[in-house]
């Protein structure tokens, strides 16, 4: 069995506001993406890696670790989708990952792999939430208040059989679905199960200013350790 990894990485990064795409910004002296690449590659695990970049970035030398590069689509959904499309033919299980979270460890990548090849056709890392959360009406009224012991806060990479995610993403598009959350959910809608495995504290999602502070962070406590 051929594991492959798709990195999604064109996104703009609008939350983060910086004028390069989020993938390309710097931490520790290096692109988003780069670790990400790093990281997929330290995978025991994956086989091959395809990037999936913004418009201008495809030749980027940060991508030096990529097997192969296509452009981004107009929501993460449809980069995804391009990713999947060069997939090399002997690829059997896929994983999906953000080049947002640029620190999750070649261990998650792993460990979700290996639970996709044991048998689970789709696979997520998850965390347990820290904060209570509230359903809220458009009036901004609280509706609920879901049991926090039986939320997950969920990362990338997401793992699955190829089969069932390309069935996944071809059943999304018949529905006329553009922006699934991740691709977990359009599993979901399948009514196929998806399993959830241990996530990582430094899976985060690079999103906001301050998640480039807490990423350097990490850098330099794993530059300490070696
Ligand atoms: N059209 C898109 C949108 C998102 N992504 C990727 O999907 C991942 C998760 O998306 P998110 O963190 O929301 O990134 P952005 O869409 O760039 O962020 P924002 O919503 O702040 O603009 C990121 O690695 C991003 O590059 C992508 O490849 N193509
Ligand atoms: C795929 C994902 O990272 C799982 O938590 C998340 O859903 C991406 O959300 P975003 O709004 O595109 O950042």
């Amino acid at each position: 069995m051929s594991v492959a990894c798709i990195v999604v990485a064109a996104g703009r990064g609008e939350r983060l506001g910086q004028e390069r795409p989020k993938a390309f910004v710097e931490v520790g002296g290096r692109p988003l993406i780069w670790h990400a690449l790093q990281a997929a590659s330290r995978s025991a695990r994956v086989a091959h890696v395809v990037v999936v970049a913004p418009d201008g970035y495809e030749g980027d030398p940060a991508l030096s670790g990529a097997d192969t590069v296509v452009p981004g689509g107009a929501t993460r959904q449809h980069s995804v989708a391009n990713g999947l499309a060069v997939l090399p033919p002997d690829a059997d299980v896929v994983l999906i990952h953000d080049a947002a979270r640029c620190l999750a460890p070649p261990s998650l990548y792993d460990d979700v792999a290996a639970d996709v090849l044991a048998g689970h056709d789709a696979v997520v890392p998850g965390v347990a939430v820290v904060d209570t959360l509230k359903v809220v009406d458009g009036a901004g009224l609280v509706t609920a208040t879901p049991d926090r012991t039986e939320l997950r806060a969920v990362q990338t990479p997401q793992g699955f059989a190829r089969t069932v995610i390309e069935r996944a993403h071809a059943a999304a598009v018949e529905r006329g679905d553009t922006d699934a959350p991740d691709d977990a959910a359009l599993v979901e809608r399948l009514g196929l199960p998806v399993h959830v495995v241990a996530g990582h504290a430094d899976a985060f999602k690079v999103t906001r200013p301050q998640d480039l502070l807490l990423a350097s962070t990490v850098l330099a406590r794993r530059a300490a350790a070696v």
